[in-house]
């Protein structure tokens, strides 16, 4: 999964006949995914990504996801461009689904990260935030602070069993800490706040591609790369990887010099981090649709990222001086 709407072959024949991209040679589910039907087309002119934006996306954000994806591209950076229809519009509609039809990118996420994938994470997510820098749009960030205390809420209604009242008790006092430190100013911008090694393609030793950006918004930079720091620095046994951290903190300031503020804060920003991916999958994983193929994600890997963090005093935790 994910491919949650199936297109007939009229439905696809009325949409293609929107683009100036040529008729169908073939459409094929992609498995890859949990929020959205994504589709390999290849038609008479080139191989493109078809999207149909489910339940999770809401349609009026739809014009700052695409028009980001754009900006981005047109600014040399390697986001896939949207395919404008022939009225000029990304936005299309199929299946009863709003819809678009992006460019297809080359190469292969990773398994296993190394620390130069890391370095070179770091980087892109620099000249991300720098060639945001001057997008139009903004989006405010809907799974922040203030979101968390709601979603802790939605996962407690119903008593379910795993919530023990030890683990309630824990996330109750971080969310607490967390509300009382927050910084409420710190360098901001368009950030992607879902770059985890599924959304970066590698090829030939290089960045090819960073997709999937229906979590972008307006935020501090440093907490996409507290959100990084999370998703690429963690081996698969738990541990921290300090190598890797330090090499995705110098590629990001290759590009982008920290301030003080933004170091300062950078265990606390890992700490939220954490927190905002553990109750996103508890959500989930408590909330199971019978019969979806969707495997839902482990929440419990970053309870224990949370953890780490808590005991974190000073970036040098993360191999910075
Ligand atoms: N522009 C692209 N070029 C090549 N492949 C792509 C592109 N966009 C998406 N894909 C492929 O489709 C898969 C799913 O895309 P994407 O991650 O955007 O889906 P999603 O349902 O939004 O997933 P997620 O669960 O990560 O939020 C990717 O893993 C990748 O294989
Ligand atoms: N990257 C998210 C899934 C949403 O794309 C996670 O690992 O929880």
């Amino acid at each position: 999964m994910a491919v949650y709407t199936e297109i007939s072959d009229e439905d696809l024949d009325g949409l293609l006949a929107q683009y100036d991209i040529g008729q169908a040679l073939s459409c094929k589910g992609i498995a890859e995914g949990v929020e959205n039907s994504n589709y390999l087309l290849h038609t008479e002119t080139n191989f493109y990504i078809l999207t149909l934006y489910e339940k999770r996306v809401s349609k009026e954000d739809l014009p700052f996801f695409l028009g980001l994806m754009q900006h981005l591209a047109s600014s040399g950076f390697m986001s896939p461009k949207p395919i404008r229809a022939k009225n000029g519009e990304f936005l299309q509609e199929v299946a009863n689904r709003p819809a678009a039809i992006i460019e297809f990118l080359d190469g292969r996420s990773v398994k296993r990260a190394s620390p130069q994938h890391c370095g070179l994470v770091g980087s892109a997510l620099a000249q991300l935030h720098t060639a945001g820098s001057d997008f139009k749009l903004s989006r405010k960030n809907t799974l922040s602070i203030e979101s968390w205390r709601p979603l802790f809420d939605g996962c407690k209604s119903g008593n379910p069993v795993e919530l023990t009242s030890q683990l309630l008790s824990e996330i109750e006092g971080e969310l607490q800490y967390l509300e009382a430190n927050w910084p409420s100013d710190l360098p901001s911008g368009v950030i992607h706040a879902d770059l985890f090694p599924d959304n970066i393609f590698f090829l030939n030793d290089a960045v090819s591609g960073v997709i999937d950006y229906y979590f972008a918004c307006n935020d501090f930079f440093a907490f996409d790369l507290a959100i990084c720091l999370n998703a690429w620095c963690f081996e698969t046994d738990g541990s921290f990887n300090i190598t890797k951290a330090r090499k995705l903190l110098n590629g990001y300031r290759s590009i982008r010099p920290f301030s003080k503020e933004e170091l300062s804060f950078l265990p606390l920003l890992c700490r939220g981090a954490s927190i905002r991916f553990f109750l996103t999958r508890l959500y989930d994983w408590l909330n199971q649709v019978d019969g979806a193929l969707v495997k839902p994600k482990d929440p419990f890997e970053y309870l224990k990222k949370s953890q780490f963090h808590r005991l974190v005093e000073t970036v040098s935790a993360y191999g910075l001086d």
